[in-house]
């Protein structure tokens, strides 16, 4: 197995992008494929995923995070847009399906380590049809000692090799999974919720796996989750999705400490943070979350005259140094420092009613 050059992290936040996706978007028919009603799924999206980093794609339900890594995978048709991944346009040398050569490039782990792995053959079995794909020849002795290395890598004895996959717990599962995409050597692996399914002690291990993966090879990981804490852990930066567009994007840490869109402050309100001024308030929270989950247009705006039915709103940038961008009509660069400022009093305790203020 090769060992690429890996990049440290100011490279990786200066790298050229390995996926590129400009105005993707997707409507599925509803009710069949003759039926002129549809879901626009995704909405126009462009998104850099640079070379060698963990991309974090957050959202609740139903928001299109899913459906932007089935399009990258092949395993949907974008209804327009354009994906450029590793220098290729997809789209354009590849409009039906991905070729052996893609699937090289763009790996898939998925969310159940159930359901991916037939439980008639054992471990060896995925790992060498996987390393077959690659297209290396190589002989009993080569092949074993790739198999001893891939289970090594993902941390697992090469003596599970000959266990078959009901004998594995599912974070073991999920380590041949990523082991199985591994094989191919692909620059990219798109893991949909990879984490969701295994119990919470596990899920760190697979995070980890994540981060050392990045860290050794350069892997570029575009990361779907529910769990923000997740993204916060292992990404290096977080991108936001609401209702089928991209919301508001930044480092993971800088995106999290100062939310800028309503609906990214919302989904944090959920992720319990001690350090957190304002408290998690579960009321506030379902009725704005069946809001999102009710309206057309944006919910988080009661006024009537405002632009957000209308007009599609623009990129603010939040902060240029570590690039967090956020797309609302009600961003405000000097409310935001005015924000910014009250939660720092509240932090240090030094927002408390000062007695001269008022009389002066
Ligand atoms: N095959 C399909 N046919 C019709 N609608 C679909 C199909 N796949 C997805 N959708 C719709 O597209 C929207 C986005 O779905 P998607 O699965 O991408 O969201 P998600 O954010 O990944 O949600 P989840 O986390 O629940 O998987 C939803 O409204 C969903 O109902």
């Amino acid at each position: 197995m090769t060992t690429e050059t890996v990049p440290s992290p100011v490279a990786r936040a200066q790298a050229s992008p390995v996926i590129s996706l400009r105005g993707l978007t997707k409507d599925f028919p509803l009710g069949g494929l003759f039926a002129r009603r549809s879901v626009r799924a995704l909405d126009g999206v462009a998104l850099d995923v640079r070379r060698g980093e963990i991309m974090a794609l957050v959202g609740e339900s139903g928001s299109g995070k899913s459906t932007i890594v089935r399009c990258l995978a092949r395993l949907e048709k974008p209804t327009a847009g354009s994906m450029v991944v590793d220098g290729e346009d997809v789209l354009k040398t590849q409009p039906r399906h991905a070729t052996r050569a893609y699937r090289g490039t763009v790996q898939m782990v998925f969310q159940d380590p159930f359901g991916s792995l037939n439980p008639v053959h054992p471990v060896s079995h995925f790992l060498e049809r996987a390393l077959r794909l690659h297209g290396v020849t190589r002989g009993q002795e080569e092949t074993r000692a790739a198999l001893d290395e891939l289970m090594t890598t993902v941390g697992l004895s090469p003596e599970l090799l000959s266990s078959y996959p009901h004998e594995l717990s599912g974070g073991q599962r999920q380590r041949v999974a990523i082991a199985r995409a591994l094989a191919v050597e692909p620059k990219v692996v798109l893991a949909d919720e990879p984490t969701s399914m295994l119990d919470v002690s596990v899920r760190v291990g697979i995070l980890n796996l994540m981060r050392r993966l990045r860290d050794q090879r350069g892997l570029t990981i575009l990361f779907i989750t529910h769990d923000l804490a997740s993204a916060r852990y292992v990404a290096d930066r977080t991108t936001v999705m609401f209702a089928g567009e991209l919301v508001e994007s930044g480092e993971s840490l800088d995106l999290m400490a100062r939310p800028s869109h309503p609906y990214t402050r919302l989904l944090l309100s959920a992720v319990p943070e001690p350090n957190r001024s304002t408290g998690y308030d579960p009321v506030e929270r379902a009725r704005l979350r069946s809001a999102v989950l009710e309206s057309s247009t944006c919910p988080f705006d009661g006024d009537p005259d405002s632009p957000c039915s209308e007009t599609e709103p623009v990129r603010h940038v939040v902060d240029a140094v570590t690039d967090h961008w956020v797309r609302c009509h009600r961003y405000r660069p000097s409310l935001e420092v005015a924000r910014r400022a009250l939660a720092t009093d509240i932090a240090r305790g030094t927002d408390a009613p000062d007695q001269d203020r008022g009389s002066r």
